[in-house]
């Protein structure tokens, strides 16, 4: 049987953090090319994907339901009602590949989590999820470890490039053009205008718009 995936989505005015570059409009072309990723990978590792978006949304590979609560009290409602496994994996991995899903939830433990980029948490797998409860923001990957072994639960730490990179910051744009050729991520920045940009050494990103270099 398929793993349920769920993948929390904000499609109204999502990745604040990246209005220093990026109009509303476009940062919410680019949160969906990041979930067009993700699903991708999700659904050819052999999870059933459902999105839980804060708003309206629709996607053709996708179940939706709508939860307007926070991430973690929606979260926490859908974990307290599962009796399978779950995987719950964030909307802005867009260089997750199938190989990276598929090695988590194939875990001897009975749980897995990535950690994100500067403490925060991207995926968690958890065998028996009425067990579990999430806390993100933050340092969320510690709490969320603490968790674990306060619910006596063992767990694998998800050792994965391509699962850590969250896409939060303008720098972390550089990542997708650089890994993730190809993604419907990178066509998105590379529409807007987007390339790598060398200065003094460092790695950045211009824009034919407005330059803006890191
Ligand atoms: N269901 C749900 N998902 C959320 C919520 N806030 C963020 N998300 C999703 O959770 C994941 C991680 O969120 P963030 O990295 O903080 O994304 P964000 O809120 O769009 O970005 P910032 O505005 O820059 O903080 C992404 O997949 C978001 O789409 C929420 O309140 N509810
Ligand atoms: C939701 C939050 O995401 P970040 O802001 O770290 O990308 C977290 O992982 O706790």
């Amino acid at each position: 049987m398929a793993i349920d995936a769920i993948i929390p989505f904000k499609p109204k005015n999502p990745k604040t953090r990246l209005s220093c570059i990026l109009e509303q409009e476009e940062r919410e072309a680019f949160a969906r090319a990041m979930l067009s990723d993700v699903l991708a990978a999700v659904r050819a590792a052999g999870c059933a994907p459902t999105l839980l978006s804060t708003g309206p949304f629709e996607h053709p590979d996708a179940a939706v339901v709508e939860d307007p609560a926070g991430l973690n009290e929606s979260l926490n409602r859908v974990l307290a009602a599962a009796h399978n496994p779950v995987l719950i994996i964030m909307a802005d991995l867009p260089l997750a590949t199938p190989e990276a899903v598929a090695r988590m939830v194939g875990t001897d433990a009975s749980m897995a989590i990535a950690p994100g980029l500067g403490g925060g948490t991207n995926a968690i797998f958890v065998k028996e999820p009425s067990r579990y409860h999430v806390d993100y923001y933050g340092a969320s990957f510690c709490k969320h470890m603490a968790i674990a072994a306060e619910a006596g639960l063992s767990c694998e730490v998800t050792d994965s490039f391509r699962l850590h990179t969250d896409v939060d910051e303008k720098e972390d744009l550089v990542e997708v053009l650089i890994h993730g050729q190809g993604s419907a991520a990178c066509r998105c920045l590379e529409s807007l205008g987007f390339a790598l940009s060398i200065e003094r050494g460092r790695v950045g990103v211009e824009r034919r718009t407005h330059k803006e270099t890191l």
